[in-house]
């Protein structure tokens, strides 16, 4: 085909094109109804907003509600995505997501490309039971001195017996270390020693990083291959623990549900006759399904405490430096206290209250993005003071948690990063009950929310499907805070990428999750603890 042939069927094309573009826009104007809410323009048909959805799914939202309101409805691959913004609004979201918004469908159709459709096999409800404050103070101090002793091997060849350390990158073993935190917890303990560092490899493997194109593509490109191998590596590796502790469970007489998380979830799953008069195979089949629920997990637990925890170090190194101060010199009297116990005791995490108040804050200012819910009718959303009563139509609702966590009716200087907030009104302190007259309450504690009913934290959902494993996050990052600084000096090695604050920010599109891509560059000094 010639170039003289080539232009005037690109003419065509495009003509064709621009026409159906047009055709589209009159048809889905003439569809929308009078009590819908404004829609976000988009020239492509189908497509819609997508591609600003994904390039900058925090910014692109709250620059949309600056035109278009609290509400307004967005197009992304065919479906209808309504924002909300504002207490009222987000207050309607929250009751009517145990009614008219179902959150499995609304992550089904988002996460199940990414995590795979184990997601939808887990029991969420067993981490919040397995996970509750009760185990997680049982398991405290294994996983404290588990984390230590694993700090101490990671950090031996690199930091010298005296003086400080040459440059290390905070990231580099913060994520391993979470994970190896995970494993402890909701694997076998002796699993997560033999096999952490596998399985730590294999989740990192799956970060699909930059290529999120993936996600859309409609076949198998060589890095979903490799996700899908990863998968089926963990997936194989956590059955096999698991299948051990069925073995065990039926070798033990157990009346109540075990302490571990594996036992628990195979104790309350299936009974022991159940178990007892299975085949080889069906034994096998069990561990499987406990290994897609354990899989899950890691997916939904890893990435978003990971995160947390290295912004959590960000926030302290770049701000106010006598934040770290206050937490290294609260740690100190932790351990303190814990020695009176043995020399090698664990200090009280759970009491580390200025340790919580700043991971608070850092999730405040670094949430994960958006509460996703699905409407199979369109769903009513009542009005208030100055908007009037909307018909949300069929599709994704959303709510970008920037709209909560930048409030500043709610937080004094939003942008600041302020931990000492949480000690002050308009926060209660960790005892109070929150009010009955406003059973809503933003932050009403510093430390992750212990009631679902009245708490309404940002950082960690809302109403019935809040986030269960946030105790279970708080512990891990407070742990391995602590154990780092019971070991270590710690002072930051700016660069051009990380002083004064500047540190460069990714949005995650999937949950409009702020990631920290720049190194947080340290040097460490050993304190006199035996390595
Ligand atoms: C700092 C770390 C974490 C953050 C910021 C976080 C945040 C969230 C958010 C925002 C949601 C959605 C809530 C909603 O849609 O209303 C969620 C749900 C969930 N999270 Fe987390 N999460 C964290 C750690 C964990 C951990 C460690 C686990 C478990 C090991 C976990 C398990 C889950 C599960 C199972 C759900 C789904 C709940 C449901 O749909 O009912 N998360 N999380």
């Amino acid at each position: 085909m010639t170039a003289f042939s080539v232009i005037p069927l690109l003419l065509f094309a495009s003509f064709a094109f621009a026409t159906l573009a047009v055709l589209w826009r009159l048809f889905s104007w003439t569809e929308r109804q009078a009590n819908s809410p404004p829609r976000a323009s988009h020239v492509l048909p189908w497509f819609g907003n997508i591609y600003a959805m994904l390039s900058d799914p925090v910014g692109w939202p709250a620059k949309m509600h600056g035109r278009l309101g609290d509400a307004f409805t967005a197009t992304a691959l065919g479906h209808n995505v309504t924002y909300l913004r504002g207490q009222p609004y987000i207050t309607a979201f929250a009751k009517g997501s145990t009614r008219d918004l179902d959150n499995v469908k609304g992550y089904k159709r988002v996460v199940e490309p990414v995590a795979g459709q184990e997601l939808f096999v887990s029991n969420l409800g067993e981490v919040q039971e397995a996970l509750d404050v009760r185990r997680l103070d049982k398991m405290q101090p294994a996983l404290f001195h588990f984390i230590r002793t694993s700090i101490h091997q990671s950090l031996r060849d690199h930091v010298p017996p005296t003086g400080w350390s040459n440059v290390i990158t905070l990231q580099s073993f913060i994520k391993p270390s979470i994970f190896r935190m995970v494993c402890f917890c909701l694997l076998p303990s002796e699993a997560a020693v033999k096999d952490g560092d596998f399985l730590s490899e294999k989740m990192l493997a799956m970060d699909l990083g930059e290529n999120l194109g993936n996600l859309v593509i409609p076949w198998k490109t060589a890095k979903v291959r490799m996700r899908d191998k990863s998968r089926n590596d963990i997936l194989a590796c956590v059955a096999h623990h698991a299948l051990g502790r069925i073995i065990q469970l039926l070798a033990e007489d157990v009346d109540e549900p075990p302490d571990d998380f594996v036992g628990h979830a195979i104790y309350t799953t299936w009974t022991r006759d159940q178990l007892r008069s299975a085949s080889q195979t069906d034994l096998e089949g069990f561990a499987h399904k406990v290994a897609q629920r354990i899989y899950i997990l890691f997916f939904a637990g890893f990435l978003p405490t990971t995160s947390r925890a290295v912004w959590t170090f960000q926030d302290l190194l770049t701000h106010n430096p006598a934040f770290l101060e206050r937490i290294r010199s609260d740690n100190d009297c932790l351990v303190e206290d814990a020695r009176i116990f043995g020399p090698d005791a664990a200090p009280r995490i759970e009491e580390h209250d200025f340790l919580y108040a700043c991971i608070t804050e850092s999730a405040r200012m670094h949430p994960v993005g958006a509460w996703l819910r699905w409407a199979d009718k369109p769903f009513p959303l009542p009005g208030n003071g100055t908007n009037p009563p909307m018909l949300i139509p069929r599709g994704f609702v959303a709510v970008t948690t920037e709209a909560i966590g930048f409030n500043p009716t709610v937080y004094l200087g939003p942008n600041n990063y302020n931990p000492e907030r949480y000690f002050s009104a308009p926060f209660v302190s960790k005892d109070e009950e929150p009010s009955a007259k406003r059973p809503i309450r933003l932050d009403h504690v510093r430390a992750p929310p212990m009631s679902m009913e009245n708490t309404f934290q940002p950082s960690f959902g809302v109403g019935a499907h809040q986030c269960p494993g946030r105790l279970f996050a708080y512990r891990m990052i407070a742990t391995f805070v602590s154990a780092l600084l019971e070991s270590f000096d710690m002072e930051l090695v700016e660069t051009d990428a990380n002083r004064d604050g500047k540190h460069v920010a990714m949005c995650v599109p999937l949950f409009g999750s702020r990631e920290l891509t720049s190194d947080i560059t340290v040097r460490l000094r050993r304190r006199d603890v035996p390595f």
